[in-house]
């Protein structure tokens, strides 16, 4: 099913959720925007984090990846598909739109394990229909948690970078990743305005790059690289970046294929 405007995944890193004044404002950017459907992907980490310590448990990463025991699970899909994703939904309805809050099988994106010492964290592996083109089309904006399921039923989660750019992928959108800086930072803590593969490898390597921001930027490059063309990452705390990005400016970092 085709749609009738261009399709933008605005991937909004979990700490958005700490700001209910910027998650309002990106909302309202959104809703002015009536030539560009949106589908908003978000993560969740930190609230995951916080969770999980008021439970008891240990948490840790792996690559940037939270390993996920099968008992945590419960947790994290409560914070990441219930709070995270609800809370959103209800910035977006002050905003005056038509949230519809979704996991990743109804958003068209299959998923399995990614790798055994990983436990639940899955990996995009697929897809089908899906109910977004039909939502957007019916005048709802979809918020999309990282949340998935695997053939046999089991629960997942995805890295919400990975899950946005896989989404976006699906419905051949383009996307911006919006984060808690303002671009990625060098080793002297300068923004770097634009950078490719090589340039990501080698401050990877130099452990420049690290954590959640290793998977941001590979991912990134990967969308990029499936778009030919750039691909941003800039702060969600300036709302007006949102605009600019949709305007064809140079916010944050381009990252090039
Ligand atoms: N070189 C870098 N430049 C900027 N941020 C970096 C860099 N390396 C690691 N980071 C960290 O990555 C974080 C963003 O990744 P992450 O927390 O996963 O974001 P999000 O939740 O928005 O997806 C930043 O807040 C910062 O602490
Ligand atoms: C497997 C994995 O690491 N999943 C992430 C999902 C949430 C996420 O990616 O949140 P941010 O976008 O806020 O970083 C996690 O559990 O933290």
């Amino acid at each position: 099913m085709s749609t009738s405007k261009p399709i933008w995944v605005i991937k909004l890193g979990g700490a958005v959720l700490n700001s209910e004044e910027a998650s309002n404002a990106l909302f309202d950017v959104m809703k002015a925007q009536t030539a560009f459907h949106f589908v908003v992907v978000h993560g969740g980490g930190a609230l995951v984090d916080s969770w999980l310590k008021d439970a008891g448990f240990a948490t840790a990463k792996h690559q940037g990846l939270r390993i996920s025991p099968r008992e945590q699970m419960p947790y994290i899909v409560g914070a990441l598909a219930g709070t995270a994703n609800k809370q959103l939904m209800g910035a977006a309805l002050v905003s005056g739109m038509k949230p519809i809050g979704l996991s990743l099988f109804e958003a068209g994106i299959l998923v399995k394990q990614k790798l055994k010492v990983l436990a639940q964290v899955g990996e995009c592996d697929g897809t089908h229909d899906g109910v977004i083109p039909a939502m957007l089309n019916a005048g709802f904006t979809p918020i999309v948690s990282s949340i998935g399921l695997g053939e046999d039923g089991s629960l997942y989660n995805v890295n919400a970078d990975e899950a946005a750019a896989a989404i976006a992928a699906h419905l051949k959108a383009e996307i911006i990743f919006m984060t808690d800086v303002e671009a990625v930072l060098d080793a002297n803590k300068q923004p770097l305005h634009e950078l490719n593969a090589d340039q990501i490898a080698k401050l990877i390597e130099e452990e420049v790059i690290v954590g959640g921001m290793e998977v941001k930027v590979k991912t990134s490059l990967t969308a990029a690289e499936q778009l030919r063309r750039g691909v941003y990452i800039s702060s969600w705390q300036k709302p007006e970046n949102l605009t600019a990005l949709l305007a064809g400016e140079h916010v944050g970092t381009k990252i090039t294929p």
